[in-house]
């Protein structure tokens, strides 16, 4: 393709993208859905672009003042994330002057707010509760890709058979040092064709939501819900450490997410998983189900902000009044799913967000209002799960994962057992 008219798709889908009324990732996948003769290269090029456009949106929107022309094309000028020399071959001469001048300008002599690219809602509880130092680094491991994360299916391989199959399709990927069923791969390699990953014997899985399952600590036998299980990446993993055995509910309100469920459990091998569209966290199954389960995690809805790495463009599509709108619903979530449990079992509430106000403010406010429920020490509970120096991964008595510390996404979750 042109140069010029690669760089006017780019335009056209940064457009599309910073309007921020859908996530991004979709818009970007309708985008090549529609422009169907994009290469491997081009779609990269596209997507990488605009991810760093989304990343960087103050700095870059700040720098693009200087510029003439339409705002995107500035836009997309200083994120390109393709070849440079492809680049020139689109750009007029005073364009190239004029982004020659830019990559001048000294970034450390700007603001704060233009070099950690967050909006001020979310920097300030962040920088108060981490420190200066401690922000920059979280601030920067926000801004960097997410390395491929697999869990390894226990029921059908083990972790270095499945290592050393990747390694004879020329894929480098290492023990992780937290998760025992985990390997981080080097690069982006496409896992889809192999058959470690059509057998089910892996699946792509962040490291800190492997951890999420393994507080659980599900074992054989046992009846277990997760609460919110989405397109059930958490279940897998559960319905694998309960070695298909035991009974495990997967509700959801949205049937559509449970639907992306079906063929990742086909592939799995599991059948004690049984997925369920429920209507509200009140529903009636769940009123059936009281007092009877061994184990409940509530992977909450949440704000995402933990996952700025692979969504940046959660963060300047979230905002306070939509966090305040998710404790309520976080709170009632709980509520209702620690009817299910029957005593000496266990609660985890888990989220992918960084702020005190979707973690440990429920998890305490919770606490407080059911005294028949017990909180654990979260390091006690993974140590006994088998998950290496677990007391590096909580704060608290709370698992509390950072990007910049664990490599992962940023996570919390809090147990609790249910009083005999
Ligand atoms: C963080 S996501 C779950 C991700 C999933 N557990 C996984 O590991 O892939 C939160 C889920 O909560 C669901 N949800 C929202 N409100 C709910 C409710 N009242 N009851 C149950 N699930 C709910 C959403 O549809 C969403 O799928």
């Amino acid at each position: 393709m042109h140069p010029n008219a690669l760089l006017d798709l780019s335009c056209e889908l940064l457009r599309a993208v910073l309007k921020l009324d859908a996530p991004a990732d979709g818009v970007v996948s309708a985008f090549f859905r529609k422009n169907k003769a994009l290469g491997q290269r081009e779609r990269h090029t596209l997507a990488e672009t605009v991810y760093t456009v989304l990343r960087q949106r103050p700095l870059l929107q700040n720098l693009a003042q200087s510029g003439s022309g339409p705002i995107e094309r500035r836009l997309a000028l200083l994120a390109w994330a393709g070849s440079e020399t492809f680049l020139r071959g689109a750009l007029s001469a005073t364009e190239q002057q004029w982004l020659a001048d830019v990559k001048r300008i000294d970034l450390a002599s700007l603001p704060e707010k233009l070099r950690h690219n967050l909006p001020e809602w979310l920097a300030e509880p962040l920088q108060k509760r981490l420190g200066d130092a401690e922000f920059w680094a979280l601030a920067e491991a926000m801004n960097e890709g997410a390395a491929l994360d697999l869990r390894v299916n226990m029921l059908k391989s083990k972790r270095e058979d499945a290592q050393a199959a990747l390694k004879a399709a020329g894929i480098d990927a290492e023990p992780m040092p937290y998760s025992p069923w985990g390997l981080r791969v080097q690069g982006k390699p496409a896992l889809n064709k192999l058959e470690l990953f059509t057998s089910g014997a892996i699946e792509v899985q962040d490291e800190g939501s492997q951890l999420l399952a393994l507080l659980l600590d599900a074992k054989r036998g046992e009846m277990v819900v997760d609460f919110c299980a989405g397109a059930g990446g958490k279940t897998l993993a559960l319905g694998a450490a309960m070695r298909n055995t035991g009974r495990l509910y997967a509700f959801d309100i949205s049937g559509h997410r449970l639907d992306a469920l079906k063929p990742r459990l086909a592939r799995s091998g599991l059948s004690n998983v049984y997925p369920a569209q429920i209507v509200h966290e009140r529903d009636e199954r769940i009123k059936r189900l009281a007092g009877k389960i061994d184990r409940v995690l509530v992977d909450a809805p949440c704000s995402g902000l933990g996952t700025l790495r692979r969504n940046p463009d959660l963060k300047w599509r979230q905002s306070p009044k939509a966090v305040q709108e998710l404790q309520a619903k976080q709170t009632a979530i709980l509520d209702s799913a620690a009817r299910l449990l029957k005593p000496g079992g266990r609660l985890v509430y888990a989220t992918c967000s960084l702020l005190e106000a979707e973690n440990e403010e429920i998890a305490q406010a919770f606490s407080a209002a059911h005294a028949d429920f017990l909180p654990l020490d979260a390091a006690e509970a993974l140590t006994r799960a088998h998950v290496g120096q677990a007391e590096q991964l909580c704060e608290n008595g709370f698992v509390r994962l950072w990007p910049h510390r664990h490599q992962t996404d940023g996570f919390f979750a809090a147990a609790w057992e249910k009083r005999q």
